[in-house]
């Protein structure tokens, strides 16, 4: 299992600051960037051109969730805007193996999600194109939903494919990951949490993140 690596989400910061709200994270390890078309979910963000923008002012690199119909051709434009990760859905993905291997090439870190009721076993034979694999712990959308349980054996057999394949792609969570939460996906073999509610709602957000990798660090070890 990797280092542990906290990863705030700034869906629900105030979209009228963000380059004030990137610059409370000091802390943080990447900022976690929820793209949404309103196709592929019910809501929508913002695109590359913004993304852009935040990815001239953040203290630490980006990371895109790219929340999009047609991945094979948006996501490469988010490598382009300055991520440093760029993550497609696999359900908007026509060719995952062709995009991670354009994604890797043009200089950013592949990673690929999968939605709480899309299975990891007919994947496993991609892991090794991914750097990083992201395991949806709400269904994609909106900030603030409760953390799904039931989303645990799932991020359990991922665990288990890594370690049986001996690779090291780093495997993170996102969705209600919270410090009532965050224990039981470090347990279950999480090392990259993404947090936006409460890393937002915090008063101080960069005291939270020290804490939330705290708990995480605790449960790892
Ligand atoms: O991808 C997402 C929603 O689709 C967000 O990253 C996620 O919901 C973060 O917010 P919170 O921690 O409040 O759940
Ligand atoms: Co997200």
């Amino acid at each position: 299992m990797g280092h542990i690596q906290i990863t705030p989400s700034i869906l629900n910061s105030d979209f009228a600051r963000l380059g004030e709200e990137v610059a409370r994270i000091p802390g943080a390890d990447w900022v976690h960037v929820d793209v949404m078309d309103n196709h592929f979910v019910p809501n929508l963000t913002f695109g590359p051109t913004m993304v852009e923008a935040l990815a001239r002012v953040s203290p630490v690199p980006l990371d895109a969730h790219l929340m999009i119909e047609d991945a094979d051709r948006n996501a490469p434009a988010y490598v382009e805007a300055g991520c440093g990760s760029v993550t497609f859905h696999v359900e908007a993905a026509k060719a995952p193996v062709r995009l991670a291997r354009e994604i890797r090439s043009a200089g950013a870190r592949a990673s690929m999600a999968l939605k709480p009721a899309t299975p990891i076993e007919p994947y496993e034979d991609l892991l090794p194109e991914l750097d990083m694999l992201l395991i949806m712990t709400v269904e994609p959308g909106f900030g603030g939903q409760k953390f799904l349980d039931l989303c645990l054996p799932k991020i359990r057999r991922a665990r288990a494919m890594m370690d049986k394949h001996g690779i090291e792609t780093w495997l993170q969570v996102d969705g209600g990951v919270s410090l009532e939460t965050i224990e039981r996906c470090a347990e279950a073999g999480a090392d990259v949490f993404v947090a936006g509610s409460a890393v937002y709602s915090a008063e101080d957000p960069d005291k939270m993140v020290a804490a939330l990798r705290e708990k995480a660090q605790a449960a790892q070890a």
